[in-house]
């Protein structure tokens, strides 16, 4: 059912600072993205299976602006590839997790992502996510 972990995903202020900084560390940005959905700029950086996700706000009221806000930059959540998303969310529900997304919605590259509140979650706000390979 879980198929590896997909990435992880970084608040940061800046991303272009940001991409700098990883850049220099020896990855490589393989694309940015907009997802006008999440209200965040995504840098894409492939780490073997997975990948890491920088992400940056695009407006006062995206969720990234508010965690930076509470808790400055860091390590923001933790995204799981499943094989079927609506069957986990399915499952998550029975089970009493607290659902953020009942349905899942299209996150960066056109993956199916859904999210599960980090009060759930031993602290850590979880991503489901679905992704044609
Ligand atoms: C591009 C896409 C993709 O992969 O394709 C993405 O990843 S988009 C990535 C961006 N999109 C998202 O994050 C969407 C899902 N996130 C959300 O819906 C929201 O950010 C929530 C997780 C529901 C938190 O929003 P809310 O307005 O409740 O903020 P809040 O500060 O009041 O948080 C409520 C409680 O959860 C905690 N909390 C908030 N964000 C957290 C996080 N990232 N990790 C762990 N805990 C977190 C707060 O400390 C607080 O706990 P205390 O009360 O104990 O202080
Ligand atoms: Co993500």
């Amino acid at each position: 059912m879980f198929k590896k972990i997909d990435h992880v995903g970084i608040a940061v202020k800046n991303l272009e600072e940001a991409i700098k900084v990883w850049e220099g560390l020896g990855f490589k940005v393989e694309e940015v993205e907009e997802v006008p959905d999440q209200k965040v700029k995504v840098a894409v950086i492939k780490v073997g299976e997975s990948r890491i996700e920088l992400l940056e706000a695009t407006s006062e009221d995206s969720p990234i602006a508010k965690f930076i806000e509470k808790r400055g930059e860091g390590i923001h959540h933790l995204a799981i590839g499943v094989e079927n998303i609506e069957e986990k969310l399915k499952e998550l529900k029975e089970k009493g997790y607290r659902l953020i997304d009942e349905e899942p919605r299209i996150g960066a590259g056109g993956a199916k992502i859904a999210f599960v509140h980090p009060k759930s979650v031993t602290g850590v706000l979880l991503e489901l996510c679905e992704r044609k390979e």
